[in-house]
């Protein structure tokens, strides 16, 4: 099938899935048990899989329709199939063999395989080496045998494990010939293909209630000596060769590819949900007005207070620029990936820095953001109705899965201390740390020149990265290196973000460079990167006087140059994110329907109550009574 990129995916599925006969008719899931949720989430996400299936969607096609903007509409609550469709399917692709893939794809294909990806366990998350499940190869039976030693070591988390997944992507410990090898991933059925139910030597279950995406279906999972065959190693990388005798991988990391993969698309996915966000916030605030009249006899609308815009325009500005570098993050990860399986692993160290850092600034600056929008509603952002609760758990829940942010910066810092200490192999053409092998961009600072932006942005990153290295080089002469590396975290971490900050606003400064087929939206382009930059420095004060150059004077130009250009660019604040085309069925929110009805659709979902069916509920009477008052 021919390759759609992102846009014209949107146009051609969206009205598909909008007008499919098994989606097209939502319930309000609000008052359902936790069981309906289930059901009425996993059959539409059924009805979800077979459509990719009958299109033949290519792995950009499936990003948009699995995209949160569309699968808030498919599966409010969560998708039971995500980690199938996202994790489960790709390890298979990326990590098995060919006869491997020929082998189960099919049956994945027909679903008749329902997968997750099984790796975290009760005591380990982070720390993916000390995962204790074992795989033990036996040479004589030449099957491995899956043990969980204790229950700590249960796996628990993996979406779909629950109840959904008749199968596992399990990782554990490979022991080959008595020695350790590792952490390797295992196909593993867990249940039975007919009746469903767990085969022998497993105990599976869900882990229960959550702050959001309740029906994503986590599940715990144990093993009590469960045989596999060999076969079952997922072999594309290392290798168990039928007496025991063991290859190493490529990439001594090549097994955590998975996560590279899914840290983009989580990065990529979690501006969906901003953008609905500030959607929401953004005709909420034209629609309320509150306040003392103004000379027309109208009480204001609440977006034309300053302290509203504050609160609303940088995150609509920020959904654009977030966008751009999420989406060259998506088309580089997918250039490197082909490098790799072609046997070329250079770039992988930096996608792999990248992605981390990328991953943990959006989901960290979007729950923050959404968090920021739905108080920006007053009372009603409250309101399940409003969808701003829902869209908040499921960004802090990015910051959390598939690698928890402080630890992801972590990983990001070593790749720049080491770039900056010269001790990493020199950056390939392109890299995004060349920065830090070359001399600071002088660049003046200049209030209004996005350029003097970036290059104070870039000092930022540059000075907050070499400071920390120097640091830790110092402590390193005095302490042992798990204690000196302990002492630099918060730095480290701190760097890790400017160097992020430093990659996104260059990415959208090209994008705002290139775009040549209208002078208006280039304009347009400027003003909003103009708000993100200097929302940027306001957000960071300190760092841009301590590293980036400016002065205490420029600081407070910049103060009044942001909220100037806040007030220019609010009578642009509803064309900006009509454009993201979002509609009413998608955005499903009392206040941020395109026709600002808010009040008559609050009540409308009121009625909706069971505590409103009748005038005095049965439960009332009978809770009285038992309560003896
Ligand atoms: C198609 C669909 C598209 C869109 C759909 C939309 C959105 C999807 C949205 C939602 C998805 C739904 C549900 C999400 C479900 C979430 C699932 C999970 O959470 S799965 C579990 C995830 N777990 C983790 O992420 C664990 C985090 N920990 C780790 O990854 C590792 O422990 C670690 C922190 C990286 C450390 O590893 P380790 O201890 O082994 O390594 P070192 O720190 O010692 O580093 C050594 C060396 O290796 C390099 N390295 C580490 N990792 C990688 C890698 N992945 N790739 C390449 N290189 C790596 C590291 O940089 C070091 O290099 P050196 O310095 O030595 O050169
Ligand atoms: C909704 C949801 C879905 C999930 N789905 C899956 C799934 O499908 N499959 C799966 O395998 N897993 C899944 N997970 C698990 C998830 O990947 C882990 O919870 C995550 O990787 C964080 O690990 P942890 O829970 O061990 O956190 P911890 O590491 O225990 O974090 C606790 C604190 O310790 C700190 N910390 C830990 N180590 C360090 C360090 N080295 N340096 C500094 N600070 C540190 C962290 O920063 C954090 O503040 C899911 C989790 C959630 C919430």
């Amino acid at each position: 099938m021919v390759s759609r990129n992102r846009s014209q995916v949107k146009d051609h599925l969206g009205s598909k899935v909008l007008n499919h006969p098994e989606l097209r008719n939502t319930k309000a899931t609000e008052y359902m048990s936790h069981e309906e949720k289930y059901r009425y989430n996993l059959s539409r996400a059924t009805a979800m899989l077979k459509l990719i299936d009958e299109e033949g969607m290519d792995v950009n096609e499936i990003s948009k329709v699995m995209s949160h903007t569309v699968s808030g509409f498919t599966t409010p609550d969560g998708n039971p199939l995500a980690v199938h469709q996202v994790m489960f399917v790709p390890t298979l692709m990326n990590q098995a063999d060919d006869d491997q893939v020929s082998r189960w794809l099919g049956d994945v294909f027909n679903g008749t395989i329902v997968g997750t990806y099984a790796q975290t366990e009760l005591s380990h998350g982070t720390f993916v080496r000390g995962l204790r499940t074992t795989a033990t190869y036996d040479p004589a039976s030449r099957t491995f045998d899956l043990h969980t030693p204790d229950v700590s070591a249960a796996k628990w988390w993996p979406g779909g494990l629950g109840t959904t997944a008749n199968h596992a992507v399990v990782m554990a410990q490979l022991y080959t010939d008595g020695q350790p090898r590792g952490i390797h991933p295992f196909m593993v059925a867990i249940r039975d293909r007919e009746t469903h139910r767990p085969l022998p030597g497993i105990t599976v279950g869900e882990i229960g209630p959550k702050l959001g995406q309740n029906t994503l279906n986590n599940g715990y999972l144990l093993f009590d000596h469960v045989k596999v065959p060999r076969e079952n190693m997922l072999m594309r990388n290392a290798r168990v060769n039928e007496d025991g005798s063991y290859t190493k991988p490529s990439h001594q990391k090549a097994s955590y590819g998975t996560m590279v993969f899914t840290r983009v698309a989580i990065a990529l996915d979690t501006v969906d949900a901003l953008q609905i966000a500030a959607t929401i916030a953004a005709r909420y605030s034209i629609v309320r007005r509150q306040g003392e009249p103004r000379d027309d006899g109208q009480e204001p609308q609440i977006i034309d207070y300053q302290t509203q815009q504050l609160k609303v325009l940088p995150h609509i500005a920020a959904c654009y620029v977030l966008r751009a570098s999420t989406a060259r993050l998506w088309e580089h990860h997918t250039h490197v990936t082909s490098e790799v399986r072609g046997g070329d692993t250079a770039l992988l160290p930096e996608l792999h820095a990248t992605a981390c850092c990328l991953k943990a600034l959006v989901t960290q600056d979007c729950s923050e953001a959404i968090e920021a929008l739905r108080l920006s509603c007053g009372g009603h952002g409250y309101m399940t109705a409003s969808r701003l609760p829902a869209l908040y758990a499921y960004a802090t829940a990015g910051a959390t899965y598939e690698g928890e942010n402080t630890v992801l910066l972590l990983q990001t810092a070593r790749y720049l201390v080491k770039q900056a200490g010269g001790s990493h192999a020199p950056p390939a053409a392109g890299s995004a740390v060349t920065y830090l092998s070359r001399p600071a961009d002088d660049t003046p600072f200049a209030v209004g020149s996005p350029a003097a932006y970036v290059a104070a942005v870039g000092r930022v990153a540059r000075g907050r990265v070499t400071e920390v290295a120097a640091a830790l080089q110092a402590d390193r002469q005095t302490m042992p290196e798990a204690d000196a590396w302990n002492q630099s975290l918060v730095q480290l971490v701190a760097a890790a973000l400017a160097h992020g900050r430093y990659f996104v606003v260059r990415e959208f400064a090209e994008v705002v460079s290139q775009q040549s087929s209208s002078r208006a939206i280039q304009q347009m382009l400027q003003l909003l990167f103009s708000v993100y930059l200097a929302h940027a420095v306001s957000r960071a004060e300190g760092d841009f006087i301590t590293y980036g150059g400016l002065t205490p004077s420029d600081i407070r130009l910049n103060r009044r140059h942001l909220l100037r250009l806040l007030a220019e660019l609010r009578p642009h604040m509803i064309p900006l994110t009509d454009a993201f085309d979002l509609p009413d069925r998608l955005i499903n929110s009392t206040l941020g329907a395109w026709d600002g009805d808010v009040y008559r659709r609050m009540f409308e979902q009121a009625s909706h109550s069971p505590l409103n069916t009748d005038e005095v509920p049965a439960s009332f009477h009978q809770a009285m009574l038992r309560s003896k008052l």
